[in-house]
């Protein structure tokens, strides 16, 4: 539903990424074996949300443990259509998904950077938006954020059943503000908006 209404380049860019994880995913684990029938409504789509909840237009996006790409990659590929973002930087720190990320944005002639790095170790990124998918509880998430968000800047987490605990986790550490949208691929998730992070 929400990838319907996209460019033909768009479509041709996804499914050219949809054929390099079918190729690499033998060798690297991008995603799991059950979801790759499903890439586009299973990855695609649940990260192409979070375009649509972005507070566009936005300059310097950035995406924490990309992986296989998700989001950043897909944030990438959309942003060639609406020119928000006009920069993605992804950090991951696995040398051999790196490689994987740079290949489809060399294939796919994507704006975007990678950064193979652990997300403490990298440089500020001052990003105006931060995503991160399945990568660490909103705690720590929070840590991330405090670092690499520019003032001002919006953190866009994907978040499964437990987020109000990890919201009243987060609390006892953080002081931010955080704003809950519903997911629109999958009944008992939610996007976390997280703006204002300092220590508590
Ligand atoms: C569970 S995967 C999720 C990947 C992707 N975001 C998704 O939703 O499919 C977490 C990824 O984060 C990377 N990662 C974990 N901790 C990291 C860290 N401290 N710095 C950089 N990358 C990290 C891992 O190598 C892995 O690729």
């Amino acid at each position: 539903m929400i990838l319907r209404d996209v460019s033909r380049e768009t479509k041709e860019r996804l499914d050219l990424y949809a054929t390099l994880i079918e190729k690499w995913n033998p060798r690297i684990n991008l995603v799991s074996r059950a979801s790759l029938p499903n890439l586009h409504t299973r990855h695609f789509a649940d990260s192409a949300q979070l375009h649509a909840l972005a507070p566009h237009p936005v300059s310097h996006w950035a995406d924490l443990g990309s992986g296989g790409g998700f989001p950043g990659l897909v944030i990438a590929i959309l942003a060639q259509d609406t020119e928000s973002p006009a920069r993605v930087t992804l950090v991951e720190s696995d040398a051999r998904k790196s490689a994987f990320l740079r290949t489809v944005i060399r294939e796919t002639g994507l704006a975007a950077t990678v950064i193979t790095d652990r997300i403490e170790s990298t440089a500020p990124l001052q990003a105006d938006v931060l995503s991160a998918r399945a990568l660490a509880d909103l705690a720590t998430l929070m840590g991330h954020a405090e670092r690499h968000l520019a003032p001002g800047g919006t953190a866009l987490f994907p978040k499964g059943a437990t987020w109000r605990q990890e919201i009243a986790e987060a609390q006892s550490k953080w002081q931010f503000t955080s704003r809950v949208d519903k997911s629109r691929t999958d009944p008992d998730a939610v996007i976390l908006h997280v703006t204002g992070v300092s220590r508590a």
